[in-house]
């Protein structure tokens, strides 16, 4: 892996949830080739504004190992950036204001925050696979694209034998150990707002569609709401026009969509580039097995810096302070790893 990246070479490593084994994908050639329909073979990371194909990284070379087993690192003292913290705060009363006209229900509202850091992609892999064994870990790098990695807890879609499984997963609280998070009605209404999104974009389509229970699940320092959603795909199903009705949810964009995509784009002040995008293997086992994660919790490396996205839900009941505290809390995933 080291000797890849030495050589700029594209490349993609990751280990699913709870799994142990380690996937890298190897392109040898800096070409930067783009997926049409999701019917290639190999690793895909898209942007969250789709305006273009999703970037494929080809298996030239496939190498699948075993997780070394590292210890989980132990927290030192973390230094939160608290510049720009008025920035988001308004930008969260903007978003309320825009829902409270009636324009929108809902709108993720995100920044991006740099570090310096000189820490090696390896090391930032090791630590990722070390501290969230339930997240889906990764490392991207492609020298037309740059290098990412994170540790996300968010499924998109995992399609396999013609059964498709995603999820809907919002709200967000502090992870407190021995004792199961409290929801108020906004967080409960937050998550709703995604089933019910993801219901109508696929009950159609999907033969015995079902959205199981909701339930409390923590992600590192964090718990989240999260129901399973599952059916089965007709034999001729359009792969890339599911995905595409999944992309983006109202997880990591709003609704309504498209309203929710311009105030996003008007706002923010900055370019997601591949935060909220997603990413995944696609044929890469069988054909028709695919496995696409949404883009949380990451990072990208450049030259001595480290830039941490974050987000979170805005819906008419938010608080920005307490948005505020939720996307430091957030922010912790990746600067534990720094
Ligand atoms: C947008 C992010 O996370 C998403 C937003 C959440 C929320 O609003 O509570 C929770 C989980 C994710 O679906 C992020 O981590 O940056």
């Amino acid at each position: 892996m080291d000797t890849h990246l030495k050589r700029k070479l594209p490349i993609a490593v990751f280990r699913k949830p709870k799994e142990s084994q380690l996937t890298a994908v190897f392109q040898f050639g800096e070409d930067l080739f783009r997926t049409a329909d999701f019917q290639e073979k190999g690793f895909v990371f898209a942007p969250f504004h789709s305006e273009e194909n999703a970037v494929l990284i080809k298996p030239d070379e496939l190498h699948k190992v075993q997780v070394p087993s590292i210890l989980p690192t132990q927290k030192g003292e973390l230094k939160i950036n608290d510049i720009d913290k008025e920035v988001h705060i308004n930008l969260v009363k903007k978003g309320i204001e825009e829902i409270s006209t009636g324009n929108l229900k809902k709108v993720i509202l995100s920044r991006r925050v740099d570090y310096s850091s000189s820490k090696k992609p390896v090391e930032v892999l090791q630590k990722l696979l070390a501290n969230y064994p339930n997240a889906y870990c990764y490392l991207f790098y492609h020298p037309k694209v740059g290098m990412w990695c994170g540790a996300t807890p968010e499924t998109l879609v995992h399609i396999k034998n013609g059964n498709l499984s995603t999820m809907s997963l919002a709200a967000t609280l502090p992870y407190t150990a021995n004792t199961k998070p409290e929801w108020g009605p906004k967080e409960i209404e937050e998550q709703k707002m995604v089933s019910d999104y993801i219901r109508e974009k696929l009950e159609h389509t999907v033969a015995n569609f079902e959205i199981g229970k909701t339930e409390s699940v923590r992600a590192g320092n964090l718990w989240h709401l999260k129901s399973e959603v599952k059916g089965n795909l007709p034999a001729n199903a359009d792969i890339k026009k599911i995905i595409m009705a999944l992309h983006p949810t109202p997880a990591v964009c709003g609704i309504p969509t498209q309203k929710a995509k311009e105030f996003i784009k008007k706002n923010e002040g900055y370019d997601r580039s591949f935060y909220t995008g997603f990413l995944g293997e696609i044929n890469l086992n069988s054909p028709g097995e695919i496995s696409l994660f949404v883009n949380l919790r990451c990072m990208e490396l450049s030259e001595g810096t480290a830039s941490i996205y974050v987000g979170g839900g805005i819906t008419a009941e938010s608080n920005p302070e307490s948005e505020w505290i939720e996307i430091q809390n957030k922010s912790l995933t990746m600067l534990n790893i720094l």
